[in-house]
C-alpha cells in the first residue's frame, strides 16, 4: 500500500501559453515515458537535478526584499526570502526513501553533506529561489487576517521522471514577513511528529503531503513545554516537505478579503491549469467545477481521517489544502480507545475540532472557500453554489461508507447498511475499545469464533465488545450483509487485513521517538518509520517494542498542544 505509484500526475504542459513558455524544456509530458535508462540521482549538485521557481517568480510578488521582519504584505502572493541557517551543528536525523524517490533522489544522496545543508536551508541550491507564501485563514471560526509562511520556505518545484510536479518546502527554516511574533523555527517534537505522520498516512494510501527528510539542529527555541515542572528550551529541526502544491483555502481567502481580485483570478486560474486537469481553463463554469471538485475531495479526505481514528487538531482554513491533502500535522492524534469526542489538541478548550466534528468543520471550511470564490462568479452562477455545497454531505457519506466497507471486508455499504458500522462504533465507544486493534482483530478472527465470542488469546481489544448486549445483533447484521455480498470467510479476512493497520502512530510511540531523536539516537526514528511504512504487515521489531499492545498507562498523561 505504499504510494509512490499513487502520486499526482500532472502535465508539464499547461493551457496557459505564458506558463507553458516558462516551464523547463526538459520536462516530460504526463504519460510519456521517462528517459529510458533513468536511474535515481545520487548527487544533489548533479546537473540532472534541478528545481524551478520560474512559474512562481512570475506571480504577483512582494516588491520588498528585506524580509525578516513582520509586516503586512499587500497585493502579492509570494515574498522573496531566504531561509536562515540553523546555528551550531546540524544532523540529518532521518529521510523517507519513498518521498525522496518522488523527486528522483536516491537515498545515497545523503552521503554528501550538501544534502543536509540543502534540507536545512543552510545551502540554497543554485536552481532555487526561495519564497514565502502570503495567505490568511479562519482560525477557530474567526478571520485571522494575514498568516502566511511564517516559518516555511518554498524552494521551488521539481518535475520528476514521470512528469509529476512536486513543490519542495522547508518548515522551520527561519523568519519571513509572515512570522508575526514567532521565531521562524519548529521544534524537534513537532517536526518528528509531522515527519512520521505524513509518511504513515501515505503508507495507508490516504490523501497527504509528504516529508522527505528531517534535519535537527543545536539551536534551541522556547515553547510552552515543561519538563519536571520547569519550562525548558527545545531543540529545533527543519523538515523538507513535498506536496503537488502548498496552496490552501487561505491562499484564496486573503486575496478575496483584501479585494485583490486580479490576483485571486490569477491564482485560481493557475491552480486549475496546473492541478485540476479535467477542468477546461476556458470554460465559463470553471470556478464552479473547481469548487465542486474540492468539495468532493475534501469529503473524501475527511472520510479517510474518520476511518483511521485520526483527528487533525487544527482544522483552520489555512490548514486546508486546495488539493484536499492532509497538511500541517501539528496537534493531531490517532485515537487509542474509540471516543467520538476525542480532541487531540489540548489548546482546543471547546473541542471545536473534535473527531466527531471534523465532517461538519470540513463543510464550514468549504463554505468559506465558496465565499472567497464568489467575486469571480457571474450573478447567474451564484445560485449554483448552494447546490454544490449541498453535495458535500452526500460525498462524505459515500466516502465514509466506502472506507468502512473495506474495513469490514465488505464489497460496499449502502446508506441503510450504515447501521452495521454504527452498531459497532456504539459498542466500541461505550466499552472504550481500541480503535485500531478492534478492527485488526475483527479481521483476524473467524466469523464462527466471533459468533461464539471465542476471542483468541492475546487479542486485547475485541474482548471489550463481545460481552456487550448489542454484540449478537451486530454479528447478525454483519453476517447477513456478508452473505448478501457473497463474501467468503477467506476474502473477508484478506480484505480486512489489507485495510486495517496493525500499527498506528500512537502518541506514546511518537513521544518515545522524539525523546530518542532529542538524545541523538536517530536510528530509532529510522526504525519507527520503517514500521509505519508497512503498517499492515506483522513485524517482529514492532511487536518487540509493544507497538501492537494496549498503550502504556503513562501515555494517558501526554498532552499535545498548538505550541510547535
Ligand atoms: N515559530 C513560528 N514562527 C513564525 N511563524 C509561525 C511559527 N509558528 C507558527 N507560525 C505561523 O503561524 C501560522 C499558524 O501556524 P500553524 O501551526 O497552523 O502553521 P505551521 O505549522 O507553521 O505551518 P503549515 O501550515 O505550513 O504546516 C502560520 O502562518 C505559521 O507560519
Amino acid at each position: 500500500m505504499c504510494n509512490s505509484d499513487k502520486e499526482f500526475r500532472i502535465d508539464a504542459k499547461v493551457n496557459d501559453p505564458t506558463l507553458n513558455q516558462m516551464i523547463n524544456e526538459d520536462v516530460y509530458m504526463a504519460g510519456e515515458s521517462p528517459k529510458s535508462s533513468f536511474s535515481l540521482i545520487k548527487d544533489i549538485r548533479s546537473k540532472d537535478w534541478k528545481l524551478s521557481s520560474e512559474v512562481f517568480l512570475n506571480f504577483p510578488l512582494d516588491p520588498i526584499s528585506e524580509n525578516y521582519v513582520r509586516r503586512n504584505v499587500k497585493n502579492a502572493i509570494f515574498s522573496r526570502v531566504k531561509p536562515t541557517k540553523l546555528q551550531g551543528q546540524i544532523f540529518l536525523a532521518g529521510i523517507s526513501p519513498s518521498a525522496l524517490d518522488l523527486i528522483d533522489l536516491d537515498p545515497s544522496v545523503i552521503l554528501d553533506t550538501k544534502f543536509q545543508e540543502f534540507a536545512s536551508g543552510s545551502w540554497i541550491h543554485p536552481s532555487s529561489f526561495p519564497l514565502a507564501h502570503r495567505y490568511g485563514g479562519y482560525q477557530f471560526g474567526w478571520w485571522a487576517e494575514q498568516l502566511g509562511d511564517g516559518r516555511a520556505h518554498l524552494l521551488g518545484h521539481y518535475v520528476n521522471r514521470n512528469g509529476s510536479w512536486w513543490e519542495l518546502q522547508l518548515k522551520g527554516s527561519g523568519k519571513t514577513p509572515y512570522s508575526r511574533d514567532g521565531d521562524g523555527r519548529a521544534v524537534v517534537r513537532s517536526s518528528v511528529r509531522e515527519f512520521l505522520a505524513a509518511e504513515y498516512m501515505d503508507a495507508l494510501g490516504f490523501r497527504t503531503s509528504r516529508c522527505a527528510s528531517i534535519v535537527v539542529g543545536d539551536e534551541l527555541a522556547l515553547r510552552d513545554q515543561f519538563y519536571n515542572g520547569n519550562l525548558e528550551m527545545e531543540k529545533t529541526a527543519v523538515v523538507l516537505r513535498l506536496s503537488p502544491t502548498w496552496f490552501r483555502f487561505g491562499s484564496l481567502e486573503i486575496l478575496s478579503k483584501k479585494n485583490e481580485l486580479e490576483n485571486l483570478r490569477f491564482l485560481v486560474d493557475h491552480i486549475i491549469a496546473k492541478h485540476f486537469k479535467s477542468i477546461s481553463t476556458e470554460h465559463p463554469d470553471r470556478y464552479l467545477s473547481f469548487l465542486s471538485t474540492v468539495v468532493e475531495d475534501t469529503a473524501e479526505m475527511i472520510a479517510q481521517w474518520q476511518s483511521i481514528g485520526f483527528a487533525h487538531g487544527v482544522m483552520n482554513t489555512d490548514n486546508m489544502s486546495i488539493l484536499s491533502l492532509t497538511i500541517d500535522y501539528g496537534p493531531f492524534g490517532f485515537m487509542d480507545a474509540y471516543n467520538p469526542s476525542f480532541v487531540p489538541n489540548s489548546s482546543d478548550d471547546d473541542g471545536m475540532y473534535s473527531y466527531k466534528n471534523q465532517p461538519k468543520i470540513g463543510f464550514s471550511n468549504i463554505r468559506k472557500l465558496s465565499e472567497a470564490l464568489q467575486p469571480l462568479l457571474m450573478p447567474y452562477q451564484m445560485g449554483q453554489i448552494k447546490n454544490i455545497l449541498a453535495g458535500y454531505d452526500h460525498h462524505f457519506q459515500l466516502a465514509y461508507l466506502k472506507q468502512f466497507s473495506k474495513k469490514l471486508g465488505l464489497k460496499s455499504l449502502s446508506l441503510q447498511d450504515g447501521i452495521i458500522v454504527n452498531r459497532l462504533l456504539e459498542m466500541m465507544a461505550d466499552n472504550k475499545a481500541d480503535f485500531t486493534m478492534t478492527f485488526w482483530e475483527l479481521g483476524n478472527i473467524t466469523l464462527g469464533d466471533l459468533e461464539n465470542k471465542k476471542v483468541p488469546k492475546g487479542f486485547w481489544a475485541l474482548k471489550k465488545i463481545v460481552k456487550d448486549k448489542r454484540f449478537p445483533e451486530f454479528i447478525q447484521l454483519y453476517k447477513t450483509k456478508l452473505q448478501e455480498d457473497g463474501i467468503t470467510e477467506n476474502s473477508r479476512q484478506s480484505l480486512m487485513t489489507a485495510n486495517n493497520p496493525r500499527y498506528v502512530l500512537r502518541n506514546w510511540i511518537a513521544q518515545q521517538t522524539i525523546e530518542e531523536v532529542e538524545r541523538g539516537n536517530y536510528s530509532a526514528l529510522e526504525e519507527v518509520l520503517g514500521i509505519l511504512r508497512n503498517p499492515f504487515i506483522f513485524q517482529k521489531a514492532a511487536e518487540g517494542k509493544g507497538f501492537a499492545n494496549s498503550p502504556p498507562v503513562w501515555s494517558t498523561s501526554l498532552k499535545v498542544s498548538c505550541s510547535s
